[in-house]
């Protein structure tokens, strides 16, 4: 008999959870490691399966491969693990007519760009080469939200085997996958890749999963799989435990065979008491070989995007000079000089007021707080900077429904200050996306769509810009990183400050080929020690010689140093007026003076030069 045959006539059992009842049973560290280090209890959890019912049980190996293994110091042993895995869950199947599977997890979870395709193809061969020489009667591909990594494993598995291959991947929701590709169409491209039995596992219970198959035909040639989780998971006592009990995993069961499923078995918080009710509860039934396929009515997406209030920046600066100015929101508590600056500002006439978003990682009034009140109450468009560093994927999604929901409607996505230069040096750092995933992100917004697909219900309307960074050692890299992001979806760039005119033509002659306009970074400088300071400590930055002698030569004359940082910001703005229409100016530490000064000279300058058409925008 084969895997195949069997499913052709029948329903199998699977197992359920190794990793949370182990967990369960108090054990804290790696998993797959106790193949080597205590192999008789893994062996028992097999037996307890095969007793429970299962026809088919799965090796130890979920996370047995080099990247995963690494984080336990265990990358040398990725060998031994999964050899003796398929060795003991042999030894359990011997004399009981079971099945064992050879189960290479999934390693990206929602990070796509934590691992790419290279590392995670050598991950893969390295663990399908050892089962396949174990000999196991068939490969369990397992927990893979991304579509992308699947089908690239799978297409190396079915390169190299005849044996059977199930592919489950985990959903993010009812009925769609984390990139928003419907289950069926995820099903149908692993079908179409050559998987024997393709279906569902882990993240959710059996709630979702069962609404999900209720809306999807049944596959055209391959079988169909479950594993559920038990339930969501709580915290108890700062341990994550799974709950529901055997008797809704027998209904369960049922209503899975009914969608078509022959392969049912579970994931996370299942237990041999679970697999055991599912085997009562199917004994002797056959599997169904048609159903009804339920239509789910389609939420209604809004197809015209939300109303603008201000017109996006790109368009502005396209045509003619635009300002835009930094104003950050104070590290401590009070508005009054942040706002007495936002209302001179606006005064002098600026297109946006740009705000911060913790920058240097320490924590300021909520920008969004901030910039919500700029907005509403004088009138000033406010820009506002969101960081990858402070928010997971939740957050930032949830950020992004306020913004809309306020009218901020101009971003600026960054990846952030590393959380090391700040106030609180231990902070974590999300880093759940990377700033060209937060650009994808909020211009999936824009299509009305979260970061798995699911309609918003309204389109958002956000003016994207993105961060570019001149200082570097080579230009072009940084070059490359703006049509990276231009790709992702940026419609404009805000550049850091620069402090040379050479440096000013140097970008815009590697830039001029762009195809979104840039707003070129100002920032005048306040005193000898902060010219010092960024000379010497902000990486990429360097002052010419003769601008470092005109701040020292003002000493501690505060008023000096002001009027030299100021002159020295002219000549910039003088030599940047030609090359680029956008100017972003950067307030040092609330002295807004500064900034409005230069406001003023900007617009005089305007004035009287004629309007001469710029090439480059
Ligand atoms: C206009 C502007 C506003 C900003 N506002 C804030 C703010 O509000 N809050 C805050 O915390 N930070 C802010 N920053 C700082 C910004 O988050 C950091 O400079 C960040 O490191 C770069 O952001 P990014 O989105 O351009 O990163 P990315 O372009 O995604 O770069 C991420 C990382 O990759 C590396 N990298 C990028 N380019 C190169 C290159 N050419 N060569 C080698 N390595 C490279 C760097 O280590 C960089 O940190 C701002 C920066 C700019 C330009
Ligand atoms: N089948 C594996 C286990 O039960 C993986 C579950 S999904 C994280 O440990
Ligand atoms: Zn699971």
């Amino acid at each position: 008999m084969t895997l195949l045959n069997d499913l052709q006539k029948k329903i199998l059992i699977g197992d359920g959870a190794m990793g949370t009842l182990l967990y369960s049973h108090g054990v804290d560290r790696c998993f797959e490691e106790l193949n080597l280090s205590k192999p008789d209890e893994i062996l028992n959890v097999h037996k307890a399966y095969i007793a429970a019912g299962a026809d088919v049980i799965q090796t130890n190996t979920y996370g047995a491969n080099y990247i995963k293994l690494s984080r336990y110091g265990l990358e040398d042993e990725v060998r031994a693990i999964n050899r003796t895995a398929v060795q003991i869950a042999k030894k359990a199947a011997a004399g009981n007519n079971t099945y064992v599977l050879g189960t290479i997890g999934g390693i990206r979870a929602f990070k796509k760009n934590a691992y790419s395709l290279e590392d995670i193809k050598r991950n893969f061969r390295e663990q399908l080469y050892l089962m396949l020489s174990e000999e196991v009667s068939g490969l369990l591909l397992e927990t893979y939200y991304d579509l992308e990594e699947i089908k690239t494993v799978l297409e190396i598995a079915r390169k190299e085997t005849n044996i059977p291959i199930i592919t489950n991947i985990s959903l993010h929701e009812i009925g769609v996958l984390q990139d928003g590709t419907p289950l069926q169409e995820g099903l149908s491209q692993l079908e179409a890749l050559g998987a024997d039995v393709v279906g569902l596992n882990c993240r959710l219970g059996p709630y979702h999963m069962l609404s999900s198959l209720e809306e999807i035909p049944l596959p055209e040639r391959a079988f169909l799989s479950v594993y559920p989780n038990s339930s969501l998971p709580t915290l108890e006592e700062g341990r994550l435990v799974y709950g529901s009990g055997e008797k809704y995993f027998a209904e369960s069961a049922l209503a899975f065979r009914n969608q078509g499923a022959r392969l049912i078995g579970g994931c996370c918080g299942t237990t041999p008491i679970h697999i055991e009710a599912m085997a009562a509860a199917l004994k002797g039934l056959p599997p169904v070989t048609e159903k009804k396929v339920k239509i789910r009515k389609k939420e209604i997406s809004v197809t015209s995007a939300a109303e603008r209030k201000y017109p996006p920046l790109p368009e502005i600066v396209n045509k003619k000079r635009s300002l835009i100015v930094e104003l950050d929101p104070p590290k401590k508590l009070g508005l009054d000089k942040f706002i007495k600056g936002a209302k001179a500002l606006q005064a002098a006439g600026i297109d946006a007021l740009t705000l911060a978003d913790n920058s240097l990682a320490s924590p300021r009034i909520s920008n969004v707080a901030v910039g919500s009140i700029v907005q509403q109450t004088l009138g000033l468009r406010s820009l506002i900077h969101i960081t990858c560093r402070d928010r997971n994927l939740i957050g930032l999604q949830s950020h992004l429904m306020g913004l809309h929901t306020l009218g901020l409607t101009d971003v600026l996505a960054i990846t952030g200050d590393p959380s090391k230069i700040g106030d609180f040096p231990g902070a974590t750092s999300v880093y759940d996306l990377s700033s060209f995933d937060l650009i994808s992100l909020i211009k999936q917004f824009n299509d009305g769509l979260s970061y798995s697909g699911k309609p918003l219900g309204e389109k958002t309307n956000f003016s994207v810009a993105a961060a570019f960074n001149p200082n570097v050692k080579y230009l072009d890299k940084a070059v490359k990183r703006l049509e990276k992001k231009i790709a992702c979806g940026a419609d404009y760039f805000i550049s850091q400050p620069i402090y040379s005119e050479k440096q000013l033509i140097d970008v815009y002659e590697e830039t001029k080929h762009l195809t979104v306009p840039i707003y070129i970074g100002i920032m005048p400088l306040t005193s000898s020690r902060n010219a010092e300071f960024i000379h010497n400590e902000i990486p990429g930055i360097t002052l010419s010689d003769s601008i470092r002698e005109r701040m020292a030569r003002a000493g501690d004359n505060r008023e000096k140093a002001y009027q030299e940082g100021l002159a020295i910001s002219k000549r910039l703005i003088d030599a940047a007026f030609d090359l680029f229409n956008g100017i972003y100016l950067i307030t040092p530490f609330l002295n807004y003076e500064l900034t409005v000064e230069l406001t003023n000279y900007i617009h005089k300058k305007q004035i009287e030069v004629n309007e001469r058409k710029i090439t480059h925008v």
